[in-house]
């Protein structure tokens, strides 16, 4: 991974796809093949922006079947994962079971997460490290809600998580980390953050990691947006300057619509 379009950063942009609880195994399938045929058809170039998706867990196998058959360039990885190693966690999913099922990312701390089963600052921390204990790279996500946002708040409140999600990391760990920003209130509404408010989001974000890593990782590190990506939204999100991705929900079900926001380059000329 080697290209940019951020310019002063050499950072591969990342387009990510969260299938959250849609796409049995074999809809799965389907989807991820779709996907591969229409960007293949469109010559992409996946060292130039890279692509990955996150499936339900019993999709992964079979994703992991097709992606390593067809030799395609795609990444994948799980949704959540457990701040255990293993044992009598009913219902959890090790960091080693992705690891070995050629998981490349795993998401960690969606809001979805945060809120529905009340995962807390501390056990998101454990799960980053889990993660990277496992060789499979955290997407950490952190955002404000409505509420939060409304009172102007919101950067602090982020920031706050970010500090305490990404605690006792060493800076080898976290130059390999991604961060996503979802604002809550873009989530699944149709509402979009302006690409002036990622951008506010990102820069703060990418500033607290250079507190607390130093400038050269935090240059490093991804920083994705999240909420209501679509494709005909997303190249003025990626024309900011600390916007290294995006990460989609609803739209990454569609594999003609993900594939534009994967080919937003091509938006960023004729646009
Ligand atoms: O993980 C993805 C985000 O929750 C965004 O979902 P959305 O694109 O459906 O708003």
């Amino acid at each position: 991974m080697t290209t940019s379009t951020n310019g002063a950063f050499d950072r591969t942009p990342l387009i990510a796809g969260n299938w959250k609880m849609n796409m049995d195994h074999v809809q799965g399938i389907t989807l991820l093949q779709k996907l591969a045929w229409t960007l293949s058809d469109a010559k992409h170039d996946y060292s130039r922006v890279e692509v990955a998706v996150f499936p339900p867990f019993t999709d992964l196998r079979g994703v992991q079947t097709l992606v390593q058959g067809d030799e395609l360039d795609i990444a994948y990885g799980g949704q959540d994962l457990s701040q255990f190693d293993s044992g009598a966690y009913t219902g959890d999913t090790s960091g080693q079971f992705l690891n070995k099922l050629g998981c490349r990312y795993v998401l960690v701390g969606h809001s979805e997460r945060r809120t529905i089963h009340h995962e807390s600052d501390e056990v998101l921390n454990a799960k980053v490290k889990a993660a990277f204990k496992h060789s499979v790279t955290p997407v950490l996500c952190v955002g404000e809600g409505l509420e939060i946002r409304q009172a102007g708040t919101h950067v602090e409140h982020t920031l706050t998580q970010l500090r305490a999600n990404v605690a006792g990391l060493t800076a080898e760990q976290a130059a390999e980390l991604v961060v996503a920003y979802e604002p809550v209130w873009a989530i699944g509404t149709g509402e979009v953050a302006g690409p002036e408010d990622a951008q506010e989001m990102c820069a703060a974000l990418r500033a607290e990691l250079a507190t607390l890593f130093g400038d050269d990782v935090a240059a490093k590190i991804r920083l994705l947006y999240g909420g209501s990506v679509k494709a005909n939204n997303v190249a003025a999100i990626l024309k900011e300057r600390d916007v290294d991705g995006v990460l989609v929900g609803g739209a990454s079900l569609d594999p003609a619509e993900f594939a534009n926001i994967v080919r937003f380059e091509s938006h960023l000329v004729t646009d």
